[in-house]
């Protein structure tokens, strides 16, 4: 017997991947998308430090299935920005890796023809190629991170991470998040736990030392600085919402606890709307109102929208797909979208810079 009979029994194709240094060759960053992340991130750390008045937005799509409307969404999302941009900092929800709870469609990196034909090589570079041109129209991105390996591929053109509920536990995702150039939204648990965010905002902000990939496409001993931008990010568990007043003051007791700044982001969506998306504007109102009745602790919120409400399965026959509508979780539409981001501005824009 040799190791060839007894490793890789599960495995059936090693493919080739193009290394991050070839996709970022064919696809380089331009000088005004390095402005749109620089100044994001600027811009949110300058929130977190409480060195800016304004509550950011993490508005978008579920997931980007198709760039055409995703780049129309964008569009659309950047007059908004400017428009209120002197109280929300708005940052596109540009998600492409689906953590599933089970099994199925695991986001445009993965399959990017939703055919099962897994070409993640392309996926990678399409992704790659949306987020430039999103960054292009000036818009900051936010994303999930899930795979350790994408940040290389993408994380130039990243403004805000999110780790989700299914990883926020998982060491591997810490570590990658010490390392990430961005500040990190870690959500609470699936089953409402906010240890675990909690823990991992801890880690992350510690060095660590962990494999990973290097941009020549070598696996490399990875030395990082920990990332002083971790958060905790509120989406309800367990089919019960947690932005409530009492939560968020339970929330702030946690922190303190851990000696952790009062750095609160609630996601409207998931479990706090009971996955309803037509409930998220009730979520978003009362966050608002928190912030107008006093709380210094809620520093964002998250919003699933996309062009048209709801969601649907994705058909056999694809040219069957809706336009602008989710294939993931629902999203409320563009309308309700823009009355959602304009009413908070309205109602934030006189107490937000008095809030310090
Ligand atoms: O936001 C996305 C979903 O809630 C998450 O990926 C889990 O999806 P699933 O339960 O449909 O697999
Ligand atoms: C998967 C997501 O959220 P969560 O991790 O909170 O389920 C998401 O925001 O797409």
């Amino acid at each position: 017997m040799t190791t060839h009979d007894i490793e890789n029994v599960n495995v059936t194709a090693f493919d080739n991947m193009p290394t991050p240094e070839e996709i970022h060759a064919r696809l380089p960053i331009s000088e005004k998308a390095a402005r749109t992340v620089t100044h994001g991130r600027n811009l949110l750390r300058k929130i977190l430090d409480r060195k800016d008045h304004r509550l950011f937005v993490v508005v978008g799509p579920c997931s980007i299935h198709d760039p055409v409307a995703g780049l129309d969404y964008a569009r659309r999302l950047k007059a908004l920005s400017d428009e209120v941009g002197d109280t929300l900092q708005i940052i596109m929800r540009v998600y492409f890796e689906k953590p599933r709870t089970t099994v199925g469609w695991k986001g445009y990196i993965n399959d990017p023809f939703m055919d099962d034909s897994f070409r993640i090589d392309v996926g990678m570079a399409k992704a790659r190629e949306f987020l430039l041109q999103v960054a292009e129209i000036g818009l900051p991105t936010g994303t999930e991170a899930l795979d350790p390996n994408s940040p290389q591929y993408y994380g130039d053109l990243i403004t805000w991470t999110a780790i989700g509920a299914r990883t926020t536990e998982s060491q591997t995702h810490r570590e990658m998040s010490s390392g990430l150039s961005t500040p990190v939204g870690f959500k609470n648990g699936t089953s409402g736990d906010l240890g675990v965010a909690i823990n991992a905002i801890l880690s992350a902000s510690k060095p660590h030392s962990f494999l990973g990939l290097t941009s020549q496409g070598r696996v490399a001993v990875v030395r990082t600085k920990g990332n002083a931008y971790g958060h905790i990010v509120l989406r309800g568990g367990d089919g019960r919402p947690n932005y409530d007043t009492v939560s968020i003051a339970m929330v702030e007791q946690a922190l303190d606890k851990a000696k952790l700044p009062h750095n609160i982001v609630v996601d409207c969506s998931h479990a706090n709307s009971f996955k309803k998306p037509e409930l998220q504007p009730l979520v978003m109102a009362d966050v608002v109102n928190q912030v107008r009745l006093g709380n210094k602790s809620l520093v964002g919120v998250m919003i699933e929208s996309n062009i048209e409400a709801g969601n649907q399965s994705i058909p056999a026959d694809l040219s069957q797909l809706k336009y602008g509508c989710s294939v993931t979780d629902g999203c409320v539409d563009w309308a309700t979208t823009e009355k959602m981001i304009r009413d908070a501005a309205v109602l934030l824009r006189d107490v937000l810079p008095d809030r310090r």
